[in-house]
């Protein structure tokens, strides 16, 4: 699952990921002979559609939905940061393939475009769902943002909490991972990096 498509226009370009082949009947048997050797009695009610409902789930978190990643011309020549705070992240951590859970904080110094708000939430979506790490997660999204828009600066806040460390393992209950990427400006000005950076810091 690493190419992302862009389609139609340069500005309003539909995101697709293609995955995958996903086989269902195969994941289905699987599950079944998973959940038997784990010692479960598949013919009790509440259980005998479990390897359906298991399988189902685990394709809704990791198939990407698409989406217009919507710009429009910077007519106004906004220059200043624009940040969207507290957007949900749901993903899967590729070692236990278990939840990791929190926000991402995502901004930008608009250069000729800007981008359609909402667009920041479907992007981070987007890319949350496939098994990985918070690392590359952290980093697709920065990425994406600095091809498609060609900004002045792109920042990423992430700010998870790993089930695979906090439900078992480790269980390191209600500690936090933070990753970040810096690009352009926010990377490189010391005024636009602690802006960026004070401001996410600001929501922790
Ligand atoms: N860097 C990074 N590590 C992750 C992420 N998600 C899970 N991990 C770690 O992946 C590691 C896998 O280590 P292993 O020793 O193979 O797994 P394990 O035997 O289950 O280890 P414990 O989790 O310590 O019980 C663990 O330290 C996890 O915390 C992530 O997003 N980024
Ligand atoms: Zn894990």
């Amino acid at each position: 699952m690493e190419t992302v498509t862009v389609l139609e226009d340069r500005w309003h370009p539909r995101v697709v990921t293609d995955g995958p082949s996903i086989d269902r009947a195969r994941a289905h048997g699987a599950a079944v002979d998973l959940l038997t050797a784990l010692g479960l009695d598949l013919t009790v009610e509440h259980l005998a559609d479990t390897p359906r409902r298991m399988v189902d789930a685990l394709v809704e978190l990791t198939s990407p939905p698409e989406f217009e990643l919507t710009t429009f011309p910077n007519d106004d020549e906004y220059d200043e940061l624009v940040l969207v705070e507290d957007i949900p992240v749901q993903s899967l951590c590729e070692h236990h393939l278990l939840p990791f859970v929190g926000v991402a904080h995502v901004g930008y110094l608009p250069g000729g475009r800007i981008l359609g708000l909402s667009k920041f939430a479907r992007m981070v979506d987007h890319h949350a769902r496939r098994p990985q790490t918070q690392e590359r997660l952290t980093k697709r999204i920065a990425d994406h943002l600095q091809r498609a828009l060609e900004p002045r600066g792109v920042g990423v806040v992430l700010d998870a909490q790993h089930t695979c460390m906090s439900l078992r393992g480790a269980r390191a209950t209600g500690s936090r991972t933070l990753t970040s990427a810096l690009f352009g400006q926010l990377r490189d000005d010391a005024r636009s990096r602690s802006e960026f950076l004070d401001l996410t810091r600001g929501r922790r």
